[in-house]
């Protein structure tokens, strides 16, 4: 029966292939006596070892196809394996209380789990998560029930399930299986994670409207879209196999751009970095051809837990960066909360007006604690590639004086200590705030480096909240007026010598590139998937000609026109 679904678009792409239906078996085992507890418990800890074999063999091909981040997930796996709370007291139940080994596990795990799971942290909840896929292995062992299926399918098909573990989604047969649904899920669950490092279409959250899905069923994923046909019609699916040739033609036209430089028609050498949020993001940036973080929004490293990240973790993870871009440059960006990213931990006052309150460097400076100690994680790791720091929401030149000093006393303490610090770092601020892309004349003598945030710096010119549908008419990335602006910022800074990127989604828009081109932008950071598209249009469009073009485009009245102007131009350059 033709059935439409949505769900979440988790992981790119467009699949079409018979469903392959995974029952999730709900098992309770029953309570029995048994004979002879220390054979049973023998039986058990023989089970453990089959599990944690099977698990050393996923995270090392995990390793080998993903890397050693990714891999890490198996090591907590592991772990668990080890943990006597968990196995001492499993062994322990059996001998005592003379239970099968089935039994003992399922109720001293799902005890876990159940504790876990009440939990107000997200990430403790994860670990519930973990505990059920690690235990469910070893049940397996000891039932002689086989979940290693997922790595034997070998027809082309769609996976469907209630959801997926990491484990289950590392095995998965990446000649086979061409995409999966899950019922539940987020974008963020790990499981959609792993199907982005994977490059396998993933749809997620679809909702419990895909149990209908009868095993065998042709089914297309647009998971671009997050939509899901459940036996489609002949033209229908005749329209999807269209795209997808579509799909995939471009994809492999894009991959030949993967490790080119970025240069324009006429030679002018431009740089196309990766905005990132996660450390997980960072090989998809270099997947996609990055030439750098452009930046690292380090507020993601402070949300979903419930306190600050001390400094170790932070230099860890900021080290991880580093190491993994080897030398390429990172902007790491400092701690950009407040406006609609809430740290619930931090008990912040309620402001009427967040976008406009004490957001990023003003809270920073306000908390010059939590401001250092990332101050210092940063320098720390800076000795393990090419580090730039920059600082958000400056509006005033004492605010960048003060985020300075305060950075160059962290330096010298590190110094003191005998820290070794790389040579040179240089220092930048992003141009978010209308009152610095006016003054940038000013900052451009204060810093290495100005990256335009376009996001909010549009939010702000326009008094139009970035969240807000209603006034989203007025979010206008080509108005005049923001071009101007940028404009300015590109002038101020090459009159001292000092290189502009832009890090705002206004980087990786089609029709903007040519005229920031135009305007003389050096560095374009944006997310990951949209790289190789920018190279390859970069590559199409003379900068000199888009320059003249550009200051054409300067006197136009609205965005509307200036983007036909553009639309019109480009076609010149196919
Ligand atoms: C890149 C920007 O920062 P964020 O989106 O994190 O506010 C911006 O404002 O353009
Ligand atoms: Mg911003």
């Amino acid at each position: 029966m033709n059935q439409l679904l949505k769900g979440i678009a988790a992981s790119p792409g467009l699949a079409i292939a018979k469903a392959f239906v995974l029952k999730s078996e709900e098992y309770t085992p029953v309570q029995t006596t048994v004979g002879n507890p220390e054979l049973e418990a023998e039986r058990f800890m023989n089970a453990v070892n089959q599990a944690r074999a099977e698990l050393e063999q996923i995270r090392a091909s995990t390793e080998e196809k993903l890397g050693a981040h990714e891999a890490q997930i198996f090591e907590g796996h592991l772990l668990i394996l080890e943990d006597p709370d968990l196995i001492d007291v499993i062994v322990d139940r059996i001998k005592t209380e003379s239970v099968n080994a089935e039994f003992a596990l399922y109720e001293v795990s799902q005890s876990f789990i159940d504790m876990l799971n009440q939990m107000e942290d997200e990430l403790l909840r994860g670990r519930a998560v973990d505990i059920q896929d690690v235990t469910g292995r070893v049940m397996n062992r000891l039932r002689g029930t086989d979940s290693g299926n997922l790595s034997q399918m070998t027809e082309p098909c769609i996976i469907i399930a209630e959801d997926l573990t990491p484990s289950d989604t590392a095995q998965l047969n990446l000649q086979a299986v061409q995409g999966f649904i899950t019922e539940i899920g987020s974008r963020t669950s790990h499981s959609a994670i792993m199907a982005r490092s994977l490059d396998i279409p993933a749809i997620v959250g679809a909702g419990a409207g895909i149990r209908n899905i009868q095993p065998g069923t042709m089914v297309v994923m647009d998971a671009s879209e997050g939509v899901i046909v459940v036996d489609p019609g002949v033209d229908e699916l005749a329209g999807y196999q269209e795209k997808k040739r579509e799909y995939d033609r471009r994809k492999s036209v894009l991959a030949q751009w993967v490790n080119r430089t970025t240069a324009s028609k006429d030679g002018k050498l431009v740089e196309l970095a990766a905005n990132i949020g996660k450390l997980e993001d960072v090989q998809k940036a270099l997947d996609n051809g990055a030439e750098g973080i452009g930046l690292f929004r380090t507020e993601f490293l402070y949300m979903g837990r419930s306190q600050l990240p001390t400094e170790d973790e932070q230099f860890n993870s900021y080290k991880y960066v580093l190491e993994k871009m080897e030398g390429k440059p990172v902007v790491i960006r400092t701690l950009d909360i407040g406006g609609d990213k809430e740290l619930p931990y931090m008990d912040l006052p309620k402001e009427s007006n967040p976008f406009l309150g004490q957001r990023a460097l003003r809270l920073c400076l306000d908390r010059p604690d939590l401001f250092r100690t990332q101050l210092r994680a940063l320098l720390r790791a800076s000795r393990y590639g090419n580090l730039k720091i920059m600082f958000p929401m400056i509006a005033v030149l004492d605010e960048l004086l003060e985020a300075k000093r305060i950075l160059q006393e962290e330096k010298q303490k590190l110094a003191a200590e005998g820290v070794e610090l790389a040579e040179r770092i240089e220092v930048g601020m992003m141009i978010e705030v209308p009152a610095a892309a006016i003054s940038a004349h000013v900052f451009a003598k204060e810093v290495d480096f100005f990256s335009i945030g376009t996001n909010d710096l549009i939010q702000y010119t326009m008094a139009a909240d970035r969240m807000n549908e209603t006034v989203s008419y007025l979010y206008q990335p080509c108005h005049p007026s923001i071009l101007l602006l940028i404009r300015m910022v590109i002038d101020a800074a090459k009159q001292e010598g000092k290189w502009v990127g832009m890090c705002g989604e206004m980087a990786g828009d089609e029709t903007a590139i040519p005229l920031l081109l135009g305007m003389g932008l050096y560095e374009f950071s944006m997310s990951a998937g949209s790289i190789l598209p920018a190279r390859e249009l970069i590559a199409r469009l003379s900068q000199s000609e888009w320059s003249g073009l550009a200051e054409q485009a300067l006197t136009m009245h609205g965005q509307q026109e200036i983007q036909a102007f553009v639309q019109n131009n480009k076609k010149g350059e196919q």
